[in-house]
């Protein structure tokens, strides 16, 4: 049986016919039922992020392999632990590693965790992700927040929404141009300015990796405005805001995007987690006291 394996659900079903109502309550009410918490607020740890996970008090950890039809995390970088706990003093759920299309799960599997974070009572997400830097003003180890994303895709049949609607999660048509909360961003630019770290916001796009993106890529994807490249993100945004739930996504600058045809630069994994390793601090503070203030 291969590690992928998730007990009853086709992986890679396109649609999200597989995560019906009652399924996704199933998986809530086991985890529910095993913890006294009522987080109301939800992070989700991206690549090399998920010290995070250790500032937790009080944890209570599931590993996902025990949660009734949970994904697995196979990245590096990614632990795969589902947390409950306090951050300094209020209750929270985070996700230590996320799923990803190029793991071979379909983008309605990957995003599974937003749909049981809504029917656990969560009304905010705190999204985290590592991305290469595509912005020529960005440094690397820049943080930035997210205002709107391009995700091609989402374009196509790979979008999460696809397949039945139970509008007890959301509408079947739901606009997505307020999809990363103003307020929210206001608040952590707020935090950033007593703290003096520099905060940069703008638009991040997502293919589905594995691979890199060429320059072409590249380009075209500066020319439509775009900020930030990463694999990941976009889908879990989608589908929280969907939900209903307020959306702050931020995304670590690890590495600089290329865009030179003639440049001898590559990115690699191995530096997307040093950088997310070297400037976690930074990250940690700031979403710990924006839990605290949007509590
Ligand atoms: O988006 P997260 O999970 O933070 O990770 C990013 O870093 C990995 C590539 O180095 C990819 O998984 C990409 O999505
Ligand atoms: N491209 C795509 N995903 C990434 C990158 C990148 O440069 N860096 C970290 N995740």
């Amino acid at each position: 049986m291969s590690s992928l394996f998730v007990s009853h659900i086709n992986i890679n079903a396109i649609t999200n016919n597989e995560f019906t109502y009652d399924r996704v309550k199933n998986i809530s009410d086991w985890i529910l039922n095993r913890v006294d918490l009522r987080p109301k607020i939800a992070i989700v740890c991206g690549s090399g992020l998920g010290g995070l996970g250790e500032r937790v008090q009080d944890a209570r950890i599931f590993p996902y392999e025990e949660i009734p039809d949970f994904p697995r995390s196979t990245v590096v970088g990614h632990k795969g632990n589902l947390i409950i706990g306090k951050l300094n003093h209020i209750p929270v759920i985070c996700m230590q590693g996320r799923f990803h299309s190029y793991e071979g799960y379909s983008n309605a599997l990957c995003t599974l965790p937003m749909k049981v974070f809504k029917l656990m009572g969560v009304q905010t997400v705190l999204l985290t992700c590592a991305a290469g830097g595509l912005n020529q003003s960005f440094k690397v180890g820049d943080i930035m927040l997210i205002k709107d994303h391009v995700a091609p895709l989402l374009w196509t049949l790979q979008n999460p929404l696809i397949g039945h609607n139970d509008e007890r999660f959301g509408p079947r048509f739901p606009a997505c141009n307020k999809i990363y909360k103003k307020n929210l961003r206001d608040v952590f630019h707020g935090i950033a300015e007593k703290k003096q770290i520099e905060l940069q916001e703008g638009v991040y796009s997502s293919f589905g990796g594995p691979c890199y993106e060429t320059v072409t890529e590249l380009r075209a994807l500066l020319q439509m405005g775009v900020d930030a490249v990463g694999m990941s993100t976009a889908n879990e945004a989608l589908v929280a805001s969907y939900c209903g739930m307020n959306v702050l996504a931020i995304a670590l600058i690890t590495n600089k995007a290329v865009i030179d045809y003639d440049s001898e630069n590559f990115p690699f994994h191995e530096e997307v987690i040093e950088t997310a390793n070297r400037r976690a601090s930074d990250l940690q503070e700031l979403v710990i006291d924006f839990v605290s203030k949007i509590n």
